[in-house]
Formats: C-alpha cells, structure tokens, sequence
C-alpha cells in the first residue's frame, strides 16, 4: 500500500485531526435518523482515544442549501455515547475557541468541530497544494500534529479536508480507509469466478462499471437488475411499456440505451438480463415473464420476477466472489422489496461478496442480511472505485 496506517502513527500525547464521514440521514427536527455510519468509525476513534491521542474530528453534514445541512452537535451527543472516552463538541470549526479547545485536549479525549461545509471553501474542490492554504486548513493544522483520513465515503470529493491536510500534516489511512482500499482496491485478487450484480438506479455509473469490469477481465458474469435492467431490456428490443420508459426518459437515461446495447453486442454470453419482471397492478404485485411485455397502460417494472431470482441464484452458486451494487427493484415499497430481499439473501451466502452502494447499504440493514465479507461505507466512492477511477483523497494520502 502506498500510504501510511495507524500501524506507523505515534499517537500518545499527539493532537491528531481525523476527518470522518458521519453524513447521515436526519429526521424531522434535524436529529439523527440512523448512526450506522458514526459506529463505522468507532474502531478508528477508540483506537487513537485509547493509545492516548487527542483527536479533534472533522467531518460535514449534508450540502450547502440541502434539508440535511445541519450542526453537528447531535452527532457528537452519539459519538460520545459510542465512545468509551468523552466526545465534547465546539459550535465553529477553525476559530480561536475551537483551537484552544484542541490545545487543551487531555490526552485520551475528542472534541468533534462545527461541519466543516459551514465554511464557503470546503464545498469547493482544490488541488492538496492549494487546499492546504484554505483558511481551515490552513488555521487548525499549526494546532494538530498528524492527520488521520478515515472517510473513505467521501473519498472522491477533492475538498480542503479530504486533501488539504493530507499535504499539510503526516498523513495516515483510519482503519476504515484502510480496509475499503484493501478490499475495493484489490477486487482482482478475489477468488474467481466472478459475478457483478448490479442494479439501482445510477444509470451511467452502472455502465461505466460494467464496461470497466467486463473490459478488465474483473467480471465473469454481469447479472441486472433494478433500473439498469430495465434499460438493458429496452436495449435488448423489449417494449417495457410507457410506464417505464417514462421513469428511464425522465430520468435522462434514454442514451444510457445505446451503451447498454454496445455491452450487449461486446459480451452477449456474460450479461444476464431478467427473465420475468413484477409489475403494479389494481395496487398488487403482478409478476410476467419478459416476452408478455408490455404491460398494459402505464404499469411499470418495478421488480425482477420469481424465476430471475432462482436463475441468477443458480448463477451465484457456481462464483467466487460476488460484487453487488443497487437494488433489484424498488424495495422501499413493501410489494416490490422481494427480488432485493431474496436475491441479497442469496448473495450473502455466496463465496466472497462485497457490498458497495448508499441504498443498498440501507436495503442490507433494512432485510437484517448478515453474512456479507464487505459492505462498503461508501456510496458514491465506492462506485468511483468499482469503475476504477482514482480518489483524490486516497491519492492525496498516498502524495
Ligand atoms: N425497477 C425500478 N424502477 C425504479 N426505481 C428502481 C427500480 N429498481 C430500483 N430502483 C430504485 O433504485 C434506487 C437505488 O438505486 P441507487 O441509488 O443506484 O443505489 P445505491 O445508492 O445503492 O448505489 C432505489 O430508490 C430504488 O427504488
Ligand atoms: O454521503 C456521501 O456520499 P454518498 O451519498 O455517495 O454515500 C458522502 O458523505 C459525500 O457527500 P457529498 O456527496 O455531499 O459530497
């Protein structure tokens, strides 16, 4: 690995700046709706508490203008309940208070700073070079003696606290950071065969995975489903009816149609389409198979059938590893959860198998699915990765 862990880090008495990624889904009156990603960071906290740092944390909610752009202080009401060590929280991220604040940690303590997107530059992309002059940067690295950077979920942002002070400080992957690179860094080295399973709604950035992994030789067997499988459907010459071709046009994927027609013609033995899809009908789950299309009015695929699950388990049964990415349908409604439920049930007693994607991430935690080897707390970074694209902030750790 080309950049530095905890392993190499002397933390005793050290004021160490962690930069995680506890962006989180927020309820009504902006508390936290769910601290899956705060408990992703807390072997990477406790770590650095317990060996005697004092960590000072940084790490944005939300965007500029968003519902979710809110204070952090609830974050830090549960990070110090998660933690064995006190958690304090200061309302500003790089003023005097804040620094003396970190100047008079005791060792072994935390003080979590103010969202660092409350402050105009962060929500713009630099080089490291130059996000090292921000003023955050620039204000709170003479206060901190190391740089720790465990948020691997927001990776493929470019912003002065994902790559400033990688340039600024000694720089050192979290256990988190560590552990995505390992792992999404190194899908060529998992056991073979192998099956991308992927589905969701990110049009685009499915098809720049299926080409990258097909065209890598990463990928033995492509299974789809979700939306994606819909426009391979379409591609493939099927009449999905108005009501999907809707969902595909207003969306803006009605030329995703062409590059999934091109995969098709480059790997017909390795993509799998669906064999039968669900459909609503008078408010019931209806399931027809691909060559009853279309469905009638404006009824749309909303999930893959009962038999695309049992072909694609039979499929899953015979790999190594199994990488998957989006939903098989739209699980978030009770009737069309099934294919989701039942084939990530399936892919979590497969071989090797490696979880990356917001929703489905949400979808795992959702159906209670254990058993995966690797789900990734990324989203978007994730899939940057699974297309092979560089992470600025990974690249900045690695400079
Ligand atoms: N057939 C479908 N029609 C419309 N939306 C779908 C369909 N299948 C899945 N989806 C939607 O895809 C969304 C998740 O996709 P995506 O955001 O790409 O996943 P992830 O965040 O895991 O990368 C869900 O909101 C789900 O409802
Ligand atoms: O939630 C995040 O990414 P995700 O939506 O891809 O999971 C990260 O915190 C990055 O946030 P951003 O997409 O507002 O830069």
């Amino acid at each position: 690995m080309g950049f530095q862990t905890l392993d190499d880090l002397t933390v005793a008495g050290r004021a160490v700046g962690v930069r995680v990624d506890i962006n989180s889904p927020l309820g009504e009156n902006a508390e936290l709706a769910d601290d899956a990603r705060l408990r992703a960071h807390v072997d990477t906290l406790s770590e650095l508490l317990e060996r005697g740092g004092r960590v000072a944390i940084l790490a944005h909610q939300g965007r500029p203008g968003g519902d979710a752009f809110e204070g952090l202080a609830s974050h830090a009401t549960r990070l110090d309940e998660l933690l064995d060590a006190p958690v304090d929280f200061t309302d500003t991220t790089f003023s005097t208070a804040a620094r003396e604040a970190i100047d008079d940690l005791p060792n072994g303590q935390a003080i979590l700073l103010e969202n660092t997107r409350f402050y105009s530059e962060e929500y713009m992309e630099f080089e490291p070079q130059r996000a090292a002059r921000t003023h955050l940067v620039g204000r709170l690295a003479p206060h901190l003696d190391a740089f720790v950077n465990d948020a691997f979920a927001a990776a493929h942002r470019s912003q002065p606290s994902l790559v400033g002070f990688a340039h600024a400080l000694p720089s050192y992957a979290g256990r988190i950071m560590e552990r995505e690179i390992e792992v999404l860094g190194n899908v060529q080295s998992t056991p073979t065969p192998r099956a991308y399973v992927i589905g969701g709604a990110k049009i685009p950035d499915s098809m720049t995975i299926i080409r990258h992994s097909l065209d890598q030789g990463l990928a033995d067997e492509i299974l789809t489903t979700g939306l994606v499988a819909n426009v391979f459907l379409l591609a493939a010459g099927h009449d999905l009816g108005d009501g999907s071709a809707d969902v595909v046009y207003e969306r803006g994927h009605w030329e995703q149609i062409d590059r999934a027609a091109d995969l098709l013609e480059s790997y017909p033995e390795k993509i799998h389409l669906p064999t039968d899809v669900a459909i609503e009908r008078q408010n019931r789950r209806v399931e027809i198979g691909v060559e009853d299309l279309p469905p009638a009015g404006d009824e749309a695929v909303m999930d893959i059938g009962t038999d695309t699950v049992e072909t694609y388990s039979d499929i899953l049964a015979t790999v190594g590893t199994t990488i998957l990415n989006g939903p098989a349908g739209v699980f978030e409604e009770s009737t069309f959860e099934t294919g989701t439920r039942k084939l990530f049930d399936v892919v979590s007693d497969s071989g090797f198998s490696i979880v990356g994607g917001g929703d489905t991430s949400a979808a795992v935690r959702r159906f209670d699915i254990t058993g995966f080897d690797h789900i990734s707390t990324g989203g978007g970074a994730a899939l940057r990765m699974l297309t092979g694209e560089p992470l600025p902030a990974i690249e900045a750790l690695e400079a």
